[in-house]
């Protein structure tokens, strides 16, 4: 305890000063973007107003500036909200997501683009990639992988015959709560509603609570947390989207049987993005079917010292025995070092598919 006494009023009149600063430059902030969309729109009448590239760095400097003592996570979170209502004067942004409303999906795409976008819940990851096609949405977030249970294969697939590009990455910390409804008799617990991947990562932590509970899966964590609103002797395993929406308590909270339990989401949308500085880049190749073929797509990266940071093989839909890779790497394919390297398994493949360079997830 400091041995000065605090004057309560004082420190309350300069938080009121300190706040008019904040509102007039939070505003200066704002005529600023509406002035940026003014040039964007004087050089191209169908110019993208959302520029994930420039969001990036915005984040990541904040995060190098910041002296404290708010964490630099927390301060990024801030900007992100002013960004997104910087960018919703400029054009409301339309997000189609992995529905229903209280999904991951949907926190994964608020995380990303803030609270002013609009955000669309769809009913299957191929809906969210067609909303986007049309135009209907401006961009998509869907699932790609879980650090405990590995790829979603859908979303892999959909990339095959789409023109869709990844514009950016979201990576979610992904933690599951018991819930229950207030009707419900939580010593009477008897059925147990998820998605099939959250009882995966919950495994053990039922089998030591709720050995006897029936485990029903359902297509989505949002769609369990409703079922049970209805049902005295169900609970529901979800997060906190799901909770808060549904306005249910939590009985055990963070029950993932791993600590580091996250989901890597993809932002999809129609534009190419520039060079952020720390970027990634996605690919899709197809071999012929010989010897040594994933060897020979492999080289490459390796002589010029490219980090993979995923890979994974999927069949192909056009042969019987082919398959495709789906490859992440570090780097923007307008670097050249990465540029020669697409050259390089351009040669070497049946087909190659850029899917995108992105920002590297910030926040
Ligand atoms: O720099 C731009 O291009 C802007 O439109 C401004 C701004 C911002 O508020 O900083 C807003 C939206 C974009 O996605 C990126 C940045």
């Amino acid at each position: 305890m400091s041995d000065t006494p605090i004057d309560l009023d004082a420190l309350r009149q300069r938080i009121d000063s300190l706040d008019n600063d904040i509102l007039r430059l939070i505003s200066e902030r704002a005529q600023a973007a509406q002035q940026v969309a003014q040039v964007k729109t004087a050089e191209d009448p169908k110019a993208v107003f959302y520029r994930p590239e420039r969001e990036a760095q915005v984040l990541r400097r904040i995060m190098e500036l910041n002296p404290g003592p708010l964490d630099s996570e927390e301060m990024a979170r801030l900007f992100r909200e002013i960004m997104s209502a910087c960018l919703a004067l400029e054009q409301p942004v339309k997000v189609a997501y992995l529905g229903p409303e209280g999904t991951f999906t949907q926190q994964a795409a608020l995380k990303h683009f803030g609270d002013s976008a609009v955000s669309l819940p769809m009913a299957a990851i191929d809906e969210v990639f067609r909303e986007v096609e049309a135009g209907a949405a401006n961009y998509g977030v869907v699932p790609v992988e879980n650090s405990t249970e590995g790829v979603i294969n859908h979303t892999l697939d959909s990339f095959v015959d789409s023109s869709i590009r990844i514009c950016g990455e979201v990576v979610l910390r992904i933690h599951h709560h018991l819930l229950v409804s207030s009707t419900t008799r939580q010593d009477k617990v008897s059925r147990i509603y998820s998605h099939p991947q959250s009882f995966a990562q919950c495994r053990k932590w039922l089998d030591a609570h709720y050995p006897g509970a029936e485990r029903v899966p359902v297509a989505s964590n949002a769609e369990a947390a409703k079922l049970i609103k209805t049902e005295w002797h169900s609970a529901a395993i979800a997060g906190d989207m799901a909770a808060k929406l549904y306005d249910l308590e939590k009985i055990a909270e963070k029950i993932e049987d791993r600590p580091d339990n996250s989901t890597r989401f993809l932002v999809i949308g129609n534009q190419d993005v520039p060079l952020s500085g720390d970027d990634k880049t996605s690919i899709v190749v197809a071999m012929r079917n010989q010897p040594g073929a994933l060897h020979d797509l492999l080289e490459p990266f390796h002589r010029h010292q490219i980090d993979l940071t995923r890979l994974e093989t999927r069949p192909s839909r056009s042969g019987v025995w082919n398959y495709v890779f789906f490859i992440d790497f570090k780097g923007h394919r307008d670097e050249p070092r990465v540029a020669a390297v697409l050259e390089e398994v351009q040669q070497r493949a049946a087909e190659l598919k850029v899917l995108g360079s992105y920002p590297v997830g910030v926040l």
